[in-house]
């Protein structure tokens, strides 16, 4: 019987990779004929028939890309549905016949819910379920589930798919994460497709899935809300590089290329900071108060004289007076625009009443000024040395970068601005001029340039014009899409994007990347807790719509500016208008490492998120003592060795100041195999500081020194906390010289 019905799935799987090779053929035949038309025609039609090329070849790779695991499950409904179907299959992408009757279902459609939320109690219309697990394109076995009332799970905590997401789990790691989009468990599928508006906080502990479930809903999103999110776009922020580089191939392998992924230094156009400041000088520069500092800093730079100011010009002398030169800022600034742009119209009024003074000087000794000597008189005046001295003293145009460079190494001039400071608290800014930009200056520079506006605001104006014909662009392209019937096929911003001139073609989300005021239809923050109040801000401009999915951990904060509870964090930004999901299912980590890490976390006063953890694995956590450092580096690499041998991925997490020292011991065993830091996470062997290892994951981890990483962190056992769940199969801890084993292991 079994036989039978995997012989079944077999063959429906394999027609749907001919169909799938099938429309890959037809595409690539359209591809080829609009290639051929595309000489000849008007520049409007050239460009119209390049965005369809480069449709047609996004569906093809799109077809590429979904090799692997093209079908994974069956759903079995109780009655056949509008349709006459009485099953759907799931899949990566969604299919259909020549005669447009479905064969495959987008996991992300609506009909597909019931595939990852139905359960015995509430089975959502469904009959049962089925797994299907291949093997390149071959169904190699088939897991069922019915949804039978006898067969209640009166807790309603069972796994789905249980075999295919053992199996899952329980694989060796590559150093890159996959996606999860065959064994999505209920509690995930929820957040995933929870609604759009709002923020929507997802709160849990390590290993529960929330980098994963974070990044399948920006796919269900962008799937579900296409017309909106194609063209405002959705940016996907973590905490780092390495995190990035870490999590980057999941969105493609889910058909999604339009996202843009940001580490936190990254998000400023033109600057990627990868320093940090030390953990006091990052705590001040994310603190709330830096925005009123930057504030102050940008008014102080508009500044009256203290005394009438002469001012020659052509050999005419004029007096320009402290109290016009205060009127001019004041009328100024009313208009609200910001500071550069302010700087035109306060300009233009100086201007003004100098030509003013200049024509009633002339006109007293008997000169006739009419209206085009006027204009005459203020060119000479606009270009006068004097003139311009004058005007920037009072308010000189600046950029983001310029304010902050003054601000840190001119000591009077913060401290004029910071009167209430101490000044050790001063000193934590100080830095040389052109000093290399910190990951913590980067909001700074932010809030400066939403304050300071568009260093020439000519550019301003184009930007907006621009702005408002991309708009009017798009409307025209959805109905030319509607108009040829080829909704579905093309995106109205492909075709955009075929409207420019070559070399400006950019997709929305290079666009976005690019443009500091870009604003994103949806935001999506991994390790949110890491994030600064002056992060947030940044963040909060960039999603004016409010409609966030914020992941992360409280009680794995560990940066100086990091939060405590999402309450204190979000009532500032966003008051009660935000829901708390949360996931409580370990799948990463084997429950007897979860026990050890909960027990040393509350041991050591962190309040944690317990987690489920869904297998266990066969080694226990163990610490191990040593008299010396060499006998540490010793102990570390004997253990890293019998690891290696298990195979999969090896980390070796120690204190930063170790690091060193353990790269040399372990290299001279190793060799190449060892990678350190971000740079090295491609090799089968990685040594990281705590930081440098969030997010992330191996099979195995020695935690070097554990109460050095407790002791260099800025949160203390949070660090350690990280580190010890890091691992999906088996944990080792080496103890250094004097060192105990962790209170409450
Ligand atoms: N439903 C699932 N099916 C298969 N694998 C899953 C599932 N959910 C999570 N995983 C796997 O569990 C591991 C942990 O997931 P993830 O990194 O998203 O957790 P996290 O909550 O972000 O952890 P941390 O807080 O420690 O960063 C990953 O390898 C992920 O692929």
């Amino acid at each position: 019987m079994v036989n039978e019905e995997l012989a079944r799935e077999r063959e429906y799987v394999s027609g749907l990779y001919q169909r799938l090779d099938g429309l890959r053929a037809d595409a690539e035949r359209e591809l080829a004929a609009v290639r051929r038309e595309s000489v000849g025609g008007n520049h409007q039609s050239r460009s119209e028939r390049d965005a369809f090329a480069r449709a047609y070849e996004d569906r093809i790779g799109q077809l590429r890309e979904v090799g692997e695991r093209l079908a994974f499950g069956r759903l079995e409904l109780a009655e056949a549905d509008d349709n006459g179907s009485t099953h759907h299959y799931i899949g990566r992408i969604g299919l259909r016949d020549e005669n447009l009757e479905p064969l495959l279902l987008d996991w992300r459609a609506p009909q597909a819910r019931a595939f990852y939320q139905a359960t015995a109690a509430t089975p959502l219309g469904a009959r049962a379920r089925r797994h299907l697990t291949t093997r390149g394109r071959e169904v190699v076995r088939i897991e069922d589930e019915v949804f039978d009332a006898e067969l209640l799970d009166e807790e309603g905590t069972a796994l789905q798919g249980e075999g295919a997401l053992l199996a899952a789990l329980s694989a060796q790691r590559t150093g890159r994460m996959h996606d999860i989009v065959s064994t999505i468990q209920a509690e995930q599928d929820r957040v995933i497709r929870s609604e759009l508006q709002g923020v929507l906080v997802v709160q849990g502990g390590p290993g529960t899935g929330k980098t994963a479930v974070a990044l399948h809903r920006a796919a269900y999103l962008l799937y579900t809300h296409r017309e909106r999110l194609g063209s405002s776009g959705v940016l996907v922020v973590g905490p780092s590089r390495a995190f990035l580089q870490y999590i980057n191939a999941v969105l493609p392998s889910l058909g999604e290329t339009g996202v843009v992924l940001a580490s936190l230094g990254q998000l400023y156009p033109g600057v990627e900071a990868t320093v940090d400041d030390e953990p006091a000088v990052a705590a001040l520069k994310g603190s709330a108060e830096m925005a009123a500092l930057i504030r102050r800093a940008v008014r102080s730079r508009q500044r009256v004289p203290e005394e009438p100011q002469t001012l020659t010009i052509n050999g005419e002398t004029l007096v320009l007076q402290p109290s016009a030169v205060a009127d001019a800022i004041a009328k100024a600034r009313e208009s609200g625009k910001p500071y550069n742009e302010g700087r035109v119209s306060f300009v233009k009024n100086l201007l003004g009443q100098l030509t003013k003074q200049l024509a009633e000087q002339l006109r007293r000794r008997g000169s006739t000024v009419d209206d085009a000597d006027l204009a005459y008189l203020r060119e000479d005046i606009r270009t006068a040395y004097d003139v311009r001295v004058a005007l920037n003293t009072a308010w000189i145009p600046l950029t983001p970068e310029k304010l902050l460079d003054d601000l840190y190494a001119r000591p009077q001039w913060l401290a004029s601005l910071t009167s209430h400071w101490s000044k050790a608290k001063r000193e934590l800014l100080r830095r040389e001029r052109g000093s290399a930009l910190t990951v913590s200056d980067v909001p700074l520079l932010d809030e400066a340039a939403e304050l300071l506006g568009e260093y020439n605001p000519g550019d301003a104006a184009q930007k907006r014009a621009e702005k408002q014909q991309r708009k009017r662009d798009l409307e025209n392209a959805r109905t030319a899409i509607s108009n040829m019937d080829v909704d579905g096929q093309v995106s109205a911003e492909t075709v955009v994007a075929g409207f420019a001139e070559q070399d400006a073609v950019l997709t929305t989300a290079e666009r976005a990347a690019s443009d500091r005021s870009w604003t994103y239809g949806h935001i999506v923050v991994d390790e949110a807790q890491e994030l600064s109040p002056m992060q947030w801000r940044v963040l909060l401009r960039k999603a004016p719509l409010r409609s966030l999915t914020i992941v992360g951990d409280v009680a794995q904060a560990s940066s100086a500016a990091a939060s405590t509870s999402w309450e204190s964090t979000l009532s500032p930004l966003v008051g009660e208008n935000w829901r708390l999901e949360e996931l409580t299912v370990n799948y990463r980590t084997p429950s007897q490492i979860v026990a050890a890490a909960e027990r040393v976390a509350v041991a050591n006063g962190l309040t944690v998120t317990r987690s489920r953890s869904v297998r266990t694995t066969e080694w226990p956590v163990d610490a191990v003592e040593t008299a010396t450092d060499a006998a540490l580096g010793e102990a570390v690499r004997a253990r890293v060795a019998e690891m290696v041998e298990q195979g999969g991925t090896t980390a070796v997490i120690a204190p930063a100041s170790r690091l060193g020292a353990l790269s040399s011991m372990l290299s001279e065993r190793f060799g190449d195999d060892v990678g350190v830091g971000v740079r090295g996470l491609s090799r089968p062997i990685a040594l990281l500081s705590p930081a440098e290892a969030k997010g992330l994951e191996f099979d195995s981890v020695v935690v070097a020194s554990p109460e050095g990483v407790v002791a260099e962190s800025t949160r203390g056992a949070s660090a350690l906390y990280v580190a010890m769940t890091r691992s999906t199969q088996r944990l080792s801890l080496v103890l250094a010289p004097g060192e105990q084993a962790p209170a409450g292991l």
